[in-house]
Parts: C-alpha cells; sequence; structure tokens
C-alpha cells in the first residue's frame, strides 16, 4: 500500500548514490528543494497531486521531503539504470479514455504511461512509437489542452526546441521561443504555464511563448515551502463567513469564476487547488474590480460602474474592438448594477439592480428591457446561472433558485447557504 512505501521511503537506507553533482559528503542523497535546484520534471497525477522528479527522488505536492521516485512509481526501480526522470507531464485526451489522465514519464528514449500509479500493459515503450515525431532524451514536457491551445497538445521542450504535439493528428510542429530560457521542466498549474530553469520559473503563453511581467522568479517563494521565503505578503487566506463577492459566472464549459474586489478566482479546479488572481491578469483593461460579470456565447461581459467590457472566453482573453461601451448604449439601462446572468442556452440576461431583476434579450436590437420583477430579497451583490439553477449571493450566503422565474415570483424565501471551504478555497 501506498503508507507502508511511505514509511519504507522515510526509514529505509537514504543514499541512492544518483545525484552525481552533488557533494555526497556534505549531502545526503535525500535532496533538499530549499537548497535551490534544477528540478528533471513537474507533473501532476489524475488526482490533482504535483510531482516534482529530480534524481531519483520526487516530492508530492508543495511541502515535504524528497521520497524515492519507485515508491509512488514503482516500475521505475526495474530500470535503475535510467537514473532521472527527463520529462513529465499528464495527458489531456478525453477521446482516448485509455490514456486520458495517465502520467507520462520519460527516461532517455523510453516512455511510461502510469495511471493510478501502476504502469499500464506495454509500457515502458520507445517515444516514438507513442509520439512520432518527439525526440528522445527530453528536457521538459507539458500538456496543453484545447482552449488552452488550439487542439488537445502537448508541449516538448529540448535545448532551443519547442515540439508543439498534436496529440489527435501526431503532428509536429517546431518552434522556437528565443526569449524564454530553455525549461528543464514544464508545468501546467490552473491553467497557466510556467517554464521552469534553475531554481526559478517564468510564466509563459503555451501558444505565443510570450512572457509577461517579472519573470524569471525563484520557485522556493511559490512552489514550495521554504523557511525564509514565501509570497503573497500580506494577503491571507480569508474566512468563508467574512467572503463576499462582486460577481459569479459559471460559461457553457463550466468554468466558474468568482469576483471579489480585485482578485477572481476560478471555482472548478477542485482536482487542482484553488488560487486567486488579480483580476487584470486575465482580463487586462480591468483594473479597479467588477460589479457583474455573466457569460454569453462565447464571450464573457463584464460591467462595471457604467461600462461594459466584453472579452472572448478563449484564452489569451482579448478585449472586443470597440469596447468597454456604455450600459445604456450595450444593454439599455442605467448602471450601476448589482448581478446579472444568463442561463445556459437562453438569450435573456437577467440584470439586478436592488430588488428589481430586469430581463433583456440578448438576441434583439436595440436592447431594451422586456421585463422587469420585484424580487423576494435584497441585498443581491452576485448571481449566476448554472446546470443545477441559479445562486445569488447576499453577504456570506447565498440562495438557490431552480428558475430565473421561481426567483422573481416565489413568495418562498429558500434557506440562505453558507460559503464552505470546498467551494471557494476559504478557511471555516
Ligand atoms: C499551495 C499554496 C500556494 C501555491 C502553490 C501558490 C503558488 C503561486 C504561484 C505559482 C503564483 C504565481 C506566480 C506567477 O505566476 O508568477 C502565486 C501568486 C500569488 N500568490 Fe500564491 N500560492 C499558494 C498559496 C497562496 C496563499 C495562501 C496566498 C495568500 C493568501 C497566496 C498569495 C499570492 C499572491 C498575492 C500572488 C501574486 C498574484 C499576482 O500578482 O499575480 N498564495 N502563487
Amino acid at each position: 500500500s501506498f503508507n507502508l512505501h511511505l514509511t519504507l521511503t522515510l526509514t529505509g537506507p537514504l543514499d541512492h548514490g544518483h545525484d552525481h553533482h552533488e557533494d555526497q559528503a556534505h549531502h545526503s542523497a535525500n535532496p533538499d528543494r530549499c537548497d535551490g535546484i534544477e528540478f528533471d520534471a513537474i507533473a501532476p497525477d489524475e488526482k490533482g497531486n504535483s510531482f516534482f522528479f529530480k534524481g531519483d527522488h520526487l516530492w508530492k505536492g508543495f511541502t515535504g521531503p524528497a521520497q524515492v521516485s519507485s515508491a509512488f512509481f514503482m516500475e521505475l526501480d526495474d530500470h535503475h539504470h535510467l537514473g532521472h526522470v527527463d520529462a513529465a507531464f499528464r495527458m489531456h485526451n478525453k477521446e482516448k479514455p485509455e490514456d486520458h489522465d495517465h502520467i507520462f514519464l520519460f527516461l532517455d528514449d523510453k516512455v511510461f504511461s502510469y495511471y493510478n500509479h501502476s504502469l499500464e500493459e506495454g509500457y515502458p515503450k520507445d517515444i516514438q512509437l507513442d509520439f512520432p515525431g518527439v525526440p528522445s532524451h527530453l528536457d521538459a514536457a507539458v500538456e496543453c489542452p484545447k482552449g488552452d491551445c488550439n487542439s488537445d497538445s502537448v508541449l516538448f521542450f529540448k535545448g532551443e526546441e519547442v515540439y508543439n504535439y498534436d496529440i489527435a493528428t501526431q503532428s509536429v510542429k517546431v518552434r522556437q521561443w528565443a526569449h524564454l530560457p530553455n525549461c528543464t521542466s514544464a508545468f501546467r498549474w490552473l491553467e497557466q504555464y510556467y517554464c521552469f530553469h534553475g531554481h526559478n520559473f517564468t510564466r509563459f503563453h503555451p501558444v505565443s511563448g510570450e512572457v509577461n511581467g517579472a519573470y524569471p522568479k525563484d520557485a522556493r517563494h511559490y512552489f514550495m515551502s521554504c523557511p525564509k521565503f514565501g509570497h503573497g505578503g500580506d494577503a491571507k487566506v480569508p474566512k468563508c463567513s467574512e467572503v463576499t463577492l462582486d460577481a459569479i459566472t459559471s460559461d457553457k464549459s463550466g468554468k466558474t469564476y468568482a469576483f471579489t474586489g480585485r482578485i477572481y478566482m476560478r471555482l472548478d479546479t477542485h482536482r487542482d487547488g484553488k488560487h486567486a488572481f488579480p483580476i487584470a491578469r486575465t482580463w487586462k483593461e480591468v483594473t479597479d474590480g467588477v460589479d457583474a460579470v455573466f457569460s454569453y456565447s462565447d464571450k464573457i461581459y463584464i460591467i462595471k460602474g457604467d461600462q461594459v467590457y466584453i472579452y472572448k472566453s478563449a484564452a489569451p482573453s482579448t478585449l472586443i474592438e470597440g469596447y468597454p461601451k456604455s450600459l445604456t448604449e450595450e444593454l439599455g439601462i442605467e448602471g450601476p448594477v448589482n448581478a446579472a446572468f444568463v442561463c445556459e442556452d437562453h438569450h435573456i440576461v437577467h440584470i439586478i439592480q436592488g430588488q428589481t431583476m430586469y430581463d433583456i434579450d440578448l438576441s434583439a436590437t436595440p436592447r431594451t428591457v422586456a421585463r422587469e420583477a420585484p424580487l423576494p430579497i435584497s441585498g443581491i451583490e452576485a448571481g449566476m446561472c448554472g446546470p443545477d439553477g441559479i445562486k445569488v449571493f447576499v453577504g456570506s450566503e447565498y440562495y438557490h433558485y431552480e428558475t430565473p422565474r421561481i426567483l422573481a415570483f416565489s413568495r418562498i424565501r429558500p434557506e440562505p447557504k453558507t460559503i464552505t471551504p470546498d467551494m471557494m478555497g476559504c478557511v471555516e
């Protein structure tokens, strides 16, 4: 069992003698990632645990000591001469369930496919059997699902070259991103792409390779917990009872975003954890918070004061030309508004202003208020409509309604529910 492996790892012989460059006299073979090391590979498994590989050791998650890799990926021991993992990624390929969510490890000219930490039959095999056109002795690999990339893909790194491998067609495009350091490992975390080099990392755009922001950064501040390192300054994980939202929205593909102040958080990334980022990191022009946000067709509408910003939903979010526009011009109402939502496949945006809900038909021009209804509750600050109905948020509580009609016309006030750690990554 897992626990058994862990115990063996922690109490068993530590010196595996594979860290050729380390000074064995002064360091135990158990590497310390707070020393500032260069990882060989980084990848999440099917449960969302992140594995950081170095030599024949790995770290599971963002805290804790190094452990022997074969405790988690047993068969790697049968190939001891291979010494270390060159590259790793988690496959995203829903068309092919027998590969989807498998963790692929690359060693020299071989690839290993693991699911639930067992090696799949037929592995290890030559890399080119699974990935024709991709070289052996890789430096790094990272998955790039459709939405982030144009199609489900994998980015392989070797030296100066980036191999963009299309999973369905097995075609390879070779690129050079001269401004990006040579990545010795690469990691996708909360839909952001990180190239690791030395003990630093650089965030890059997976399609253009573009780097925006102050990079490189020392990985020890962010991806591991080390004495005298850290990040986030005074920012604290809020208590759930203190969380209040300005806006919340869920798009067709189920991506759900909550907004408060100048930050936003994806709420549907259960497996890979939750982390807040500045709104302006994703929606550049929105620098001062939001009042209401809704998703419609393949766009996201952000309302602030009397302005509406419309962005393409697909990454990278780009502002549609001509926006922001005034709320009056775009929707035929005056700001400010408190909340807004569209239910799936409908063309009506429900705008909440005080204790009134206005329905505006987005398929009509010019846009005008088609209906208005007084609401049974006051103080709504955010609202969304998803497959399981409507949620409207009042302070750190929310109310659930099945349809907009029931929200507008039922005189029975449902029991409020409280925001939980599971929903928003807050603390009890
Ligand atoms: C497992 C725990 C955490 C991990 C792995 C983590 C990781 C990261 C990473 C990778 C970045 C972005 C670096 C970049 O893209 O350049 C970041 C940024 C940030 N994190 Fe965390 N973080 C964690 C917990 C926290 C906590 C608990 C807080 C405080 C509440 C926090 C506050 C911040 C802030 C303020 C930023 C800067 C955002 C920005 O300006 O882009 N983080 N974190």
